[in-house]
């Protein structure tokens, strides 16, 4: 008894010298572990040979970033690129980043998803469209969701029975563009159009209060995705979260009342019910499936009401454009028989309709770049990436390339043609394995688009000198304020 009592004792002592020992060796090997991580970066900058500069502590250079990346001429990356070369350094948003211009770097790292490189979106993308949203996804997670999403809504023969719809959707809007001397916002209309679409390949939902409620939560939610993450009522994210919860309500609302389950979203929580491990929680099955819909509906609406509204401005800017792409629907009107409508097949024969659209997303793309990680240190030529930075290939700086594109800042769709068939390197819908999954379907509204476009308008008066702002997104000042002329039938 007696020694049982002077061992706990002498336990108790142990226990306590280790407690005290403890006081002083947390911090001690938390300093320790910080220096090291310190020395270990400062070795990766100096052993990495990158040009380019990180700016202040902390901040880095985000500031001049922001300021300087609004302009379509020597932006950020263009005085970096001239400074620098096309691979340098910088620090952004609280990371080390590497910025990437030339085309074969480009295609590198994008093509080396999942090895060297890893999606990598910042985390305001995650807190905002929800931390399962197919951006931030990387390994089995997004393998699963990237699977579910092209074997089912974008399943070509799906999206061909689903034409006439989406063909339907453009026309009740353009149908409202009167010609009685209004003053039509193309940037309003085309949102709506886009949204109409999406909400109905992603929720089967037809236009009305739901989806207008939807919608417009959806731009606050926008401006949110790179503002600096700081949740006060009068902040951009702080809105852009008030944003999420109501359409996170709206949403669970909705697919309460809906009176089918077996649809794009009870589908893929049955799918998380196979495969997930047993016994994981029904709330997370729930929460991923809730995080597919709200991302679905933002990737697929900002992106292609953008390119439809810049459609509308360069084609108004420039009529031999217009003739061009008014003489293609006619002759394939001419032959169909009458009242055929628009088909999926049509679209991919329209050349140039196509040839428009991507000279609409190499001008102006919400997508200038794709976020990723580093997972290794990546030699490139004479300097390496080291693991663990941000890495941002910039598209527009191979977009806007004059030795690929030449004349680079003139809105030109036949130089595809010029171009003898051979393809120009373009990454307007990213590349390699994560290419866009929407792509094939973005074409196709934009080509319904385009077709009721020329087919109702004679022309288009572009009010007012819009200004383009380029950052975050690709914005018009004024909102591409436009006076329509119909076509006598
Ligand atoms: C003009 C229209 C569009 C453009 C310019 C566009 C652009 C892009 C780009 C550049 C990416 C690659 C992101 C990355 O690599 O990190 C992407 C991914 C994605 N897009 Fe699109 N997109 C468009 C339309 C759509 C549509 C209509 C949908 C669906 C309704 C959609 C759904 C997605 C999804 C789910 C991803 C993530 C793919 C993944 O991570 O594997 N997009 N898009």
């Amino acid at each position: 008894m007696a020694s049982t009592l002077g061992n706990t004792l002498r336990m108790e002592k142990l226990d306590l010298a280790i407690g005290a020992g403890h006081g002083m060796t947390i911090p001690l090997i938390l300093l320790a572990t910080v220096a090291w991580w310190i020395w270990l970066r400062k070795k990766a900058h100096r052993e990495s040979g990158l040009p380019g500069t990180f700016g202040l502590p902390f901040i880095g250079e985000t500031l001049t970033y922001v300021a300087k990346m609004k302009t379509p001429l020597a932006n950020f990356v263009d005085l970096k690129t001239q400074k620098y070369g096309p691979l340098f350094k910088s620090s952004l948003f609280f990371r080390e980043t590497v910025f990437a211009s030339d085309l074969e770097t480009v295609k590198m790292i994008v093509a080396k998803e999942g090895r060297s490189f890893v999606s990598d979106y910042p985390t305001s993308f995650a807190l905002l469209l929800g931390r399962f949203n197919g951006l931030n996804l990387q390994g089995e997670n997004w393998k699963r969701l990237r699977r579910y999403v092209m074997s089912t809504i974008m399943r070509v023969d799906l999206l061909k029975e689903r034409m006439a719809d989406i063909e339907d959707l453009v026309v009740k809007t353009l149908d409202s563009w009167t010609d009685d001397g209004r003053t039509i916002y193309v940037e309003d209309e085309t949102k709506t159009i886009a949204f109409n679409i999406t909400a109905f390949i992603v929720l089967n939902l037809r236009p009305g209060k739901v989806s207008h409620t939807l919608q417009q939560d959806y731009y606050p939610l926008i401006e949110g995705m790179f503002s600096l993450p700081i949740n006060l009522p009068w902040t951009i994210y702080g809105k852009a979260v008030k944003a999420r919860e109501r359409i996170l309500k709206n949403l669970e609302e909705f697919l309460e009342s809906r009176p089918v389950t077996d649809d794009v979203f009870g589908n893929y929580v049955k799918l998380l019910e196979e495969e997930l491990p047993p016994g994981s929680p029904a709330g997370l099955k729930h929460e991923m499936g809730l995080d597919l819909i709200t991302s679905l509906l933002f990737a697929g609406h900002d992106t292609t009401a953008a390119t439809m509204v810049f459609a509308v401005k360069y084609i108004g800017e420039n009529p031999n454009v217009l003739a061009e792409l008014r003489k293609e629907h006619e002759e394939l009107l001419s032959r169909k028989k009458p009242g055929e409508r628009v088909n999926w097949d049509d679209c991919k024969t329209l050349t140039f309709s196509n040839n428009i659209i991507t000279e609409t997303l190499r001008m102006c793309n919400i997508s200038t770049t794709v976020f990723r990680k580093s997972l290794e240190d990546i030699h490139v030529g004479e300097y390496v990436i080291p693991k663990g930075y941000q890495v941002l290939p910039y598209f527009r700086s191979v977009h806007f390339n004059p030795e690929i594109y030449p004349d680079p800042y003139t809105f030109n769709p036949f130089r595809y043609q010029e171009s003898g068939g051979s393809k120009l390197p373009f990454f307007g819908f990213g590349g390699g394995a994560r290419l866009c999954p929407g792509m094939d379907l973005a074409r196709a509204e934009l080509c319904l688009f385009l077709h009721h476009l020329v087919m109702k308008f004679e022309s288009w008066e572009l009010l007012g000198n819009d200004v383009v702002s380029f950052f975050p997104f690709p914005r018009l000042s004024k909102r591409l304020p436009i006076r329509v002329k119909r076509r006598k039938v």
